[in-house]
């Protein structure tokens, strides 16, 4: 019953795993019962210590096409409990219907759908061509190293002969399920400046803080141009490169603060940049070089991270949204014939785990079937409404229905090239 599909979401969402100290010795235990009370086969996989990944599999008649990876992360980010309406580890179903948790939106919903959705075709009798494979994944929101990543490149993974994964997006605040067929890039940006330190009386050329200003000044100057095309309507949010400024670290510390009376010989500053797939990575990195951080003004840069925009073929790293790839078609046809309406495809604006897949040249679609819904994922007072949560399980009950009937006789998902 609903009730009851509301209650194991429930019992999902009152694990805690929030970073930094997820309890995935929990939430692998209840997955597993999951699985068990399914009458299906479960493995646990620890690619590094007390890092579980679970696998759940239910097998096709046709084993040998390739098969269907349904992914989701059980890691969620941390939060502030005193700044919530409700606890965010309690599931508190208040008088309207809403669900508040962490990880309502992401991605426990969608984790507990998958499992939803295999029940009710089980209990249909539906009997899948194609194997379908749940994976429930650990440390997405600190990357995925020890998670996704390794277990795409695994042993165990090239067994499955996926041929088409599913992993999240997000919440719609109107009528459409947002589809996600590509992701920025994150390149994780540390400028630094340097220059002869001095009187705070003085005014002279090529301080530290002057030139790292400069280039502060022109990265907004930037930050503003990219912001100004989605203000217009021109570009959607996974379309314009993002920067935005996330620590300042200069000044010369006293015991009672900062020195106020020296400028201090160097100064950094740190920015979250977020790359589309169809951005020239070299002319970013040219204007990176040359415009924010100059050897001329003294300016040296470096990053914390800098996720490739292109395979190894110098392509950008997407999966094709149109009819040229049958799994899109089927997607669309599906959500319609659930009730769904899908918007246009886009490109996410944050990272997924999707990214480690697509890189292998596997195609992935980035869906949360959260309609009506504010995006509130690592917002306070994150929740999902009852009913949004139900028409989901419907929505991949159609999904996995016409996922798994697909029998193009192996022409399509094995190919990777071609997707
Ligand atoms: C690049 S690793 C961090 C992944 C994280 N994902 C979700 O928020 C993000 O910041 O996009
Ligand atoms: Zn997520
Ligand atoms: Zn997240």
């Amino acid at each position: 019953s609903s009730e009851e599909a509301i209650s194991r979401f429930q019992q999902y969402l009152q694990i805690n795993t929030a970073q930094p100290t997820p309890r995935y010795q929990e939430s692998t235990n209840f997955l597993i019962s999951q699985a068990n009370s399914l009458s299906l086969d479960s493995q646990t996989f620890e690619f590094v210590t007390a890092k579980p990944l679970v696998l759940i599999k239910w097998p096709g008649t046709k084993p040998d096409l390739p098969s269907i990876l349904l992914y989701s992360h059980t890691d969620v980010v941390p939060a502030e409990f005193e700044k919530w309406a409700h606890h965010p580890f309690s599931a508190h179903v208040d008088d309207g219907g809403r669900i508040y948790a962490r990880g309502s939106q992401d991605m426990k919903c969608v984790g507990m759908q998958y499992l939803e959705a295999l029940r009710r075709l089980k209990a249909e009798g539906f009997q899948p061509l194609r194997s379908v494979y749940l994976a429930f994944a650990p440390d997405e929101e600190i990357g995925g190293h020890d998670g996704a990543e390794k277990f795409a490149e695994s042993q165990v993974f090239e067994k499955l002969n996926v041929g088409i994964v599913l992993d999240e997006g997000l919440a719609s605040p109107d009528g459409h399920y947002r589809p996600f067929y590509a992701e920025r890039s994150p390149w994780w940006l540390v400028i630094k400046a340097t220059g002869a330190p001095g009187h705070g009386a003085k005014l002279y050329h090529n301080s530290a803080m002057e030139n790292l200003l400069k280039s502060i000044e022109s990265i907004r100057r930037f930050r503003a141009s990219q912001f100004d095309l989605i203000k217009a309507g021109l570009r959607e949010e996974g379309d314009v490169v993002s920067v935005n400024m996330v620590f300042l670290k200069a000044g010369t510390p006293s015991p009672t603060g900062f020195v106020m009376n020296l400028q201090p010989s160097e100064a950094e500053a740190g920015f979250d940049v977020r790359v589309p797939p169809t951005t020239d990575p070299e002319s970013l990195e040219r204007r990176i070089a040359e415009e924010w951080a100059p050897i001329s003004r003294n300016m040296s840069f470096s990053f914390k991270q800098k996720v490739p925009v292109h395979d190894n073929s110098g392509k950008p790293i997407i999966t094709k949204a149109d009819s040229s790839n049958p799994w899109w078609t089927l997607l669309q046809n599906a959500v319609q014939k659930a009730g769904g309406k899908l918007g246009k495809p886009e490109v996410f604006p944050a990272s997924t785990d999707a990214r480690y897949f697509r890189r292998r040249g596997l195609p992935a679609i980035g869906f949360s079937p959260m309609a009506n819904t504010p995006i509130l994922l690592h917002d306070h007072n994150e929740f999902l409404h009852k009913d949004e949560y139900l028409k989901g399980i419907e929505i991949y009950e159609s999904i996995i229905k016409a996922y798994a009937s697909f029998d193009d006789h192996g022409k399509h998902g094995g190919s990777r090239d071609e997707l």
